[in-house]
């Protein structure tokens, strides 16, 4: 057995030559076991060619390892090396790799905490699995992604801001890589890969062509009187699914109804019809289908093997139908509109979104179409999830109930249309629908590429480094709001004493100049559907709410709600 002395006394580079081996073993140790577990042969083809390929390259570059002039070591190193000498200096600032996360393998990065069987999260549990990893590794988390590409999560509220105080002329998100690679490889319907997607100058270039019209107060205000029939038969069809216990079982779908024709309502500029009772609403739930498998798709390709570059995995056919169905449905919607304004005068006083975009100069009509499918498209399943968690909050806060009821009543007499000036003095609904976005936004995170370097929790992040801020988390901590976990629609009132209070961590719609351009119509909405349930109905929710990740986050269903007749007076 060897003695404390004898190992100490170990040459140096015997040690040395040790930390290099162990890491490398532990790793293709996992990449085996991964393969052994994983499903599918081309997943278990491709991660054992990566264990072969690893163990290559460590034979062939441990001498040089070995070899290394420890005075032309990397930065990276120097400092880790600095952690560990006693003239230390704990604030001196770190870099990128020091921040601590989960193991990161070669190639496939830390993507396999992800993988079934091996990984301990699920992807349909995305939003759990970044809350326990800011519990084991603190308010800032190293991932690494495919190609050992880094993805900071920041879940530090003073770290979200600082981001979001950068001053970027041209905010770089993430593209959705499967998108994009669809897209560019249909010339027939799309020049580029569309306004979510771009980057840059071309971005700009989308953003300020088709983005006017849907962000103007003056077509959103235009449209608030249809809005309102649109809220008043989403009533109505409240009250045709109730069961004989006032309960809508699968609210969820009808919530979606409720987004997609609102935004048809503002985008296309008329009724489609989709929430009469009557409607038998296939094209509905084909839509709503399509959309929440492009979303699925969209998250599968994100955390699974990137296999679909090289042929088409279920997540590339998924989405390739997914994207086929909804361009199909959607243009039909488009020419048949475009139709019907041509044999009949137009009743809106105001024009509708699609023709302040079919009337721009300067961009080619596949790109028009495209925006005008993905706008409709945007709306329905964010819409009817914000709407199902709005609901059940409020069916679960009889006291919050009460105080929106009662400002409900003063907007508007019973039967008659709530007037937009009324509606700007919601102030309660207002602050109960923030509250709701604190609690359970859609967007529990937002992504950006860093344009210049930013210093986070002592670390220095280069620019280029992707990062994810996570301010749904942020608005759970006590740190950035009292009573964090509770619903206090209050603290939004003005002249509020709750303390802590960090507003801009609310975010979403996300902020900046790639702001979600459709916050203004969705907020208008979603207030006169509250006033508008609240004056029907008594809400009420018995189960509990489950969340689940599809790339957004959406309620579980089916989710069940009572509407109790409120009898007019
Ligand atoms: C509850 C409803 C909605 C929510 C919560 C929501 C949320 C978001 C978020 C978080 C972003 C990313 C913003 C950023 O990166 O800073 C976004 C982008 C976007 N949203 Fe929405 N959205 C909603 C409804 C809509 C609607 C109704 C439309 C269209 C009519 C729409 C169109 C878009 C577009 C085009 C972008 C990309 C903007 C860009 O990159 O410049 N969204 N949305």
């Amino acid at each position: 057995m060897m003695t404390q002395e004898e190992n100490t006394s170990r040459p140096m580079e015997q040690v040395s030559e040790w930390k290099i081996r162990l890491p490398d073993l532990q790793m293709i140790g996992c990449l085996v076991t991964m393969a052994v577990f994983t499903n599918g042969w081309a997943n278990k083809i491709f991660i054992t060619t990566l264990a072969v390929i690893h163990g290559f390259i460590k034979i062939f570059t441990r001498d040089r390892n070995s070899n290394e002039n420890p005075d032309t070591r990397s930065d990276t190193n120097t400092n880790r090396n600095s952690e560990t000498s006693p003239d230390v200096h704990y604030d001196q600032v770190k870099t990128i790799d020091e921040i601590p996360g989960p193991l990161a393998l070669p190639f496939i990065g830390t993507n396999w905490i992800f993988y079934r069987g091996v990984g301990y999260y699920e992807v349909d549990r995305n939003h759990e699995a970044y809350h326990d990893l800011s519990i084991r590794y603190g308010q800032i988390v190293r991932q690494e992604s495919y190609w050992n590409y880094k993805i900071i999560s920041v879940f530090n509220g003073k770290d979200i801001e600082t981001i979001m105080k950068l001053n970027t002329k041209y905010p770089l998100r993430p593209p959705q890589d499967i998108i994009s690679h669809y897209r560019l490889s249909r010339k027939d319907r799309y020049t580029n890969s569309g306004l979510v997607n771009e980057q840059g100058r071309e971005w700009e270039k989308l953003r300020n062509s088709l983005t006017p019209g849907l962000m103007s107060s003056l077509t959103i205000n235009g449209f608030f009187s249809s809005l309102n029939t649109v809220t008043d038969d989403f009533v109505e069809l409240i009250k045709y699914r109730r069961n004989e216990n006032d309960t809508v079982v699968s609210f969820e779908e009808i919530a979606c109804r409720f987004g997609l024709e609102s935004t048809c309502m503002l985008v296309l500029g008329r009724r489609m019809n989709f929430l009469k009772t009557d409607s038998t609403s296939e094209l509905t739930k084909k839509l709503a289908k399509a959309v929440r498998t492009h979303f699925l798709a969209t998250r599968d390709a994100a955390y699974g093997l990137p296999t679909w570059k090289y042929y088409a995995n279920a997540a590339y056919k998924n989405l390739i139908q997914s994207e086929e169905t909804i361009y199909d449905i959607i243009s039909d919607l488009i020419n048949q509109t475009i139709q019907e304004n041509k044999d009949v005068a137009q009743d809106e006083a105001v024009e509708a979104v699609f023709q302040s975009i079919l009337r721009e100069k300067t961009l080619d009509h596949r790109d028009k179409k495209a925006a005008i499918v993905d706008f409709i498209a945007a709306g329905i399943h964010t819409i009817g999830n914000t709407l199902c968690f709005l609901l059940h909050k409020m069916g679960k806060h009889p006291e919050v109930q009460r105080q929106i009821h009662e400002e409900a009543q003063q907007l508007a007499p019973q039967r008659c249309e709530v007037p937009i000036k009324e509606m700007r003095n919601a102030k309660y609904i207002k602050a109960f629908i923030q509250e709701v976005y604190r609690l359970t936004p859609t967007a529990p995170d937002i992504a950006r590429i860093l344009d210049q370097s930013a210093t986070l929790s002592n670390h220095e992040l280069p620019a280029g480094t992707v990062v994810l801020l996570h301010t749904w988390l942020a608005g759970l901590n006590e740190e950035n709001f009292v009573h964090a976990r509770e619903l206090i629609p209050e603290r939004w009132l003005e002249n509020s004493s709750y303390q802590p209070h960090s507003p801009h961590l609310v975010a979403p719609f996300g902020y900046g100049r790639r702001i979600c351009p459709g916050k203004r119509f969705v907020d208008q909405a979603l207030q006169l559907a509250i006033a508008k349930i609240s004056r029907a109905f008594v809400v009420s929710a018995e189960d509990e709410l489950v969340l689940k990740s599809e790339y957004i986050m959406a309620p579980q269903g089916p989710v069940r709600i009572s509407f109790r007749d409120i009898p007019e007076t």
